[in-house]
C-alpha cells in the first residue's frame, strides 16, 4: 500500500483524488491538505471533500506534517505557486510527487526542476492516458504531414478554470512546434483586427471558457481542399484521477529526476 499525501482536497481534483485513492487498495491515505486558514483544516477529509463515510483523517493546512506522517508520495493539483512550495518541502523530506497542477511560467517551472534534483517528480499538465495517446498522434501527425498545412489548437474548459491556454493546449503546441521547427515566438495566442494573412510557421492556441466543460483538446492541420481534426474530449475527471493515481505507483519506484505521463506510459518520447 502507497502511503500517500493529497493536497488540496477541497478542489476539484483533490476531492476526485481522495475518492479514488480511498476506494483503492493499492493506496494508503496518510494526509490531506487545504491552504492556510481554510474552514476545512481540522474536519475529516471526507467531509472536507464532500464524500460519505469518514476517513479518521484530519485536514491540516501544514505539509509537512502530513509528510512527517510517512508519506512516500504526494499527489498535488491545487496551482503552480503551491506546487512551487509543495515540491521544495517534498524535496527537502525525500517524498516523491505527482504535480497536475498547470499555470507554469518559466521561472516556477525552473523552481520544479531544482526540487526534481532531489526526489522523483511527475510534472504533467493532463493525466489523462487518452489525451496523451493524442499528444505523440499529434506530433506522428505533423510529422507525417509536414510543412504543407496549418496548425492550430483550440481547447475549452469550465468557467472557473483560472490559467490560459490550459496546460494541455500549451503541452501539444509546444510538442507540434518542436516537431515542425517552429519557435516558441510562432505560437500566436491570440487574433484581433487587420490581422493580414496568416504566417506558415504559427501555431495558433485558443481558448473557450463556459459552463461545466471538463477539458476539451482539438488539434487542426488544415490543408488546400482538406483538413483533419483530432480531439479529445474529457466527460469526467475521474480520467484525470485515475491517471494520477498510476502515476503516483510509478513514481514513488524512480530515481530523483523530472518525468512526464509519456515516461509513466511508457510512450515514446515527444
Ligand atoms: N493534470 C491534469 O490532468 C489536470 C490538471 N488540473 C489542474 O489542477 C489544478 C487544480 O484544478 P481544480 O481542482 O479544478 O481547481 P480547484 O480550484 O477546484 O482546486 C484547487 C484546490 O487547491 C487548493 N489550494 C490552493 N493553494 C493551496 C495550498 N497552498 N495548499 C493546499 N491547498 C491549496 C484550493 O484551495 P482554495 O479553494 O481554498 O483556494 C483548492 O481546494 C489547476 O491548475 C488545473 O489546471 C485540473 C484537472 C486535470
Ligand atoms: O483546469 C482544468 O480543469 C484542467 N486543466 C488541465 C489543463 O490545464 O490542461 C487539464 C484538463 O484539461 C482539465
Amino acid at each position: 500500500m502507497l502511503r500517500t499525501v493529497i493536497t488540496g482536497v477541497t478542489g476539484r481534483m483533490g476531492s476526485t483524488l481522495l475518492r479514488l485513492a480511498r476506494s483503492s487498495r493499492e493506496f494508503t491515505l496518510v494526509g490531506a491538505t487545504a491552504r492556510q486558514g481554510s474552514p476545512v483544516v481540522g474536519l475529516d477529509a471526507a467531509l472536507a471533500a464532500r464524500m460519505g463515510e469518514p476517513l479518521g483523517l484530519a485536514v491540516v493546512d501544514d505539509l509537512d506534517r502530513a509528510l512527517d506522517a510517512g508519506a512516500q508520495v504526494v499527489i498535488d493539483f491545487t496551482s503552480a505557486e503551491a506546487s512551487v512550495a509543495h515540491a521544495r518541502q517534498c524535496a527537502a523530506k525525500g517524498v516523491a510527487m505527482v504535480i497536475g497542477s498547470t499555470g507554469f511560467n518559466a521561472e516556477t517551472r525552473n523552481r520544479i526542476v531544482e526540487s526534481a534534483r532531489a526526489i522523483p517528480v511527475v510534472l504533467a499538465p493532463n493525466t489523462s492516458v487518452g489525451v496523451n495517446v493524442v499528444i505523440q498522434m499529434a506530433a506522428e501527425l505533423a510529422r507525417v504531414l509536414g510543412q504543407g498545412f496549418d496548425v492550430e489548437v483550440l481547447e475549452a474548459h469550465h468557467r472557473m478554470k483560472k490559467d490560459s491556454p490550459s496546460g494541455t493546449a500549451l503541452r501539444l503546441a509546444e510538442v507540434l512546434a518542436s516537431t515542425l521547427g517552429r519557435e516558441s515566438e510562432d505560437l500566436t495566442f491570440a487574433r484581433r483586427g487587420w490581422i493580414g494573412p496568416r504566417s506558415e510557421r504559427e501555431i495558433g492556441v485558443q481558448t473557450l471558457r463556459g459552463g461545466d466543460v471538463v477539458g476539451e483538446h482539438t488539434v487542426f492541420f488544415f490543408g488546400e481542399g482538406e483538413r483533419i481534426e483530432l480531439t479529445h474530449r474529457a466527460t469526467s475527471r475521474d480520467q484525470f484521477g485515475k491517471g494520477a493515481l498510476r502515476a503516483a505507483e510509478w513514481v514513488a519506484r524512480q530515481r530523483p529526476g523530472l518525468y512526464d505521463m509519456a515516461n509513466v506510459l511508457g510512450l515514446q518520447r515527444t
